[in-house]
């Protein structure tokens, strides 16, 4: 998750963006206002989603170009604020505002944009009418929303739109133009089901849907919800739903209806629980928890990550499936051992019966090993009984020459 949003107001002159940020902070309209407000700092433990948010002002009068081009390229989100009431604000909306905002940037990094009209209050029409055409043109425009700083009429809201345009991007997940999910997003929602289907069966059965549901937003869902979801899938897609379970296409359906209606947050809640960060990777922090040991345990921790054990044990981390014992020293000198696996190396030059070594651990005679070949593990690994307890002992070889004289 990011530490911070930046969020940028620019517009025309006098459309009202600093009276928009004093009537959020002071929750009153300010009857005088300076040109350009003071950058604020929201606590996180004030903002809906518990990020600090910084609001940021502009004003041709204060600042020039450079100056503002700087802060746009410092802004997670940009707010484009205009007057309802003066259609010459809305028109530059489109020959101004966005070309600076986006006009150099490729089309995955574009800067996500909230269309902000001031001034509800004084409105003869809405200027919706006029807004819905320049919102199909550019897609970047995550939302638009008609507000007031005078009578304060949806003024959180829009804060809190453009901190979700941040924190919750459609713009990894979605295309808008041919109205589907990215690759990348139905490749990393696949996973998601796979794992999900815990008896892979390619369908998500009631217990499974609820355990899924579980552990990504702590509770289950009722009987009711749950055939409701189902319905919904299945009145919008033959192939949702099948033996009364969800199909994957039926959950890639969901997914991409949370999507349409502006609920992003739920698929995002399912993608970071699963591991995914806002470029849907898989994070370092879920694949690698911090952890070091003498095999390859980092591998081997990413591997359960891809197979979704944080999930299916109902573990907050993959380091839940490793023990740590204390150190060997400590086992020397009190001549016991919590260990279980022990790992032996076999060292020797080339040709000294290493590998014959390694293959009679696993019981396999000479004549045996010749029918195999030579093709075989550096590693093998079988029990051992100790003091009547079975220990896993893991046999290495190697004929490391600088190896050998180090330790000889
Ligand atoms: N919702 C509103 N209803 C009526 N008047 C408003 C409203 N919002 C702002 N105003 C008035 O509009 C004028 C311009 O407001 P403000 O200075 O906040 O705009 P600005 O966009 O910050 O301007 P500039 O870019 O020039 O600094 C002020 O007189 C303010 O009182």
């Amino acid at each position: 998750m990011r530490e911070d949003v930046r969020i940028l107001l620019v517009g025309e002159p006098k459309v009202g963006k600093t009276s928009l940020i004093m009537s959020l902070v002071s929750e009153e309209f300010p009857e005088e206002v300076p040109a350009r407000a003071e950058e604020i700092t929201i606590p996180a433990d004030v903002t809906p989603e518990r990020i600090p948010t910084h609001i940021i002002d502009y004003s041709a009068s204060e600042q020039t170009d450079d100056e503002l081009q700087d802060e746009i390229n410092r802004a997670n989100v940009v707010c484009v604020v205009y007057d309802v009431n003066k259609e010459s604000t809305i028109k530059k909306i489109q020959s101004k505002w966005i070309p600076l905002v986006n006009g150099r940037t490729e089309k995955g990094n574009r800067i996500p944009v909230i269309l902000v009209g001031n001034k509800s209050d004084l409105q003869g029409a809405s200027s919706m009418e006029t807004i819905l055409p320049i919102m199909n043109q550019f897609m970047e425009i995550e939302t638009c929303v008609e507000c007031s700083a005078k009578n304060l009429k949806n003024i959180s809201e829009l804060f809190f739109y453009a901190q979700k345009a941040v924190l919750h991007p459609t713009a990894p997940l979605y295309n808008p133009e041919d109205k589907q999910l990215k690759p990348s997003c139905v490749q990393a929602l696949t996973r998601i089901f796979n794992i999900s289907d815990l008896d892979n069966d390619e369908i998500l059965n009631d217990t499974e849907m609820n355990f899924f549901q579980k552990y990504c937003f702590k509770n289950p869902l009722s009987a009711q919800a749950l055939e409701d979801v189902k319905t919904v899938v299945w009145k919008n897609m033959s192939d949702g739903i099948q033996d009364d379970g969800l199909t994957l296409s039926g959950f890639l359906f969901l997914n991409m209806l949370f999507i349409q209606r502006g609920r992003h947050e739920t698929t995002w809640t399912v993608l970071r629980k699963f591991g995914y960060d806002d470029t849907l990777e898989l994070t370092d922090d879920y694949l690698h928890p911090p952890f070091t040991a003498y095999l390859d345990v980092h591998r081997c921790i990413e591997y359960f990550g891809y197979l979704g054990y944080t999930t299916i044990m109902e573990q907050e981390s993959q380091t839940a499936a490793i023990t740590v014992t204390r150190s060997k020293k400590l086992d020397l000198e009190k001549g016991q051992t919590q260990r279980n696996v022990f790992l032996c190396k076999v060292i020797g030059l080339k040709g000294t019966g290493k590998t014959a070594f390694l293959q009679a651990f696993l019981g396999r005679s000479l004549k045996m090993q010749s029918e195999m070949g030579r093709d075989v593990s550096d590693f093998t690994i079988n029990t051992v009984q100790v003091n009547s307890q079975d220990k896993y002992l893991i046999v290495s070889k190697t004929s490391d020459e600088g190896l050998i004289s180090k330790q000889q």
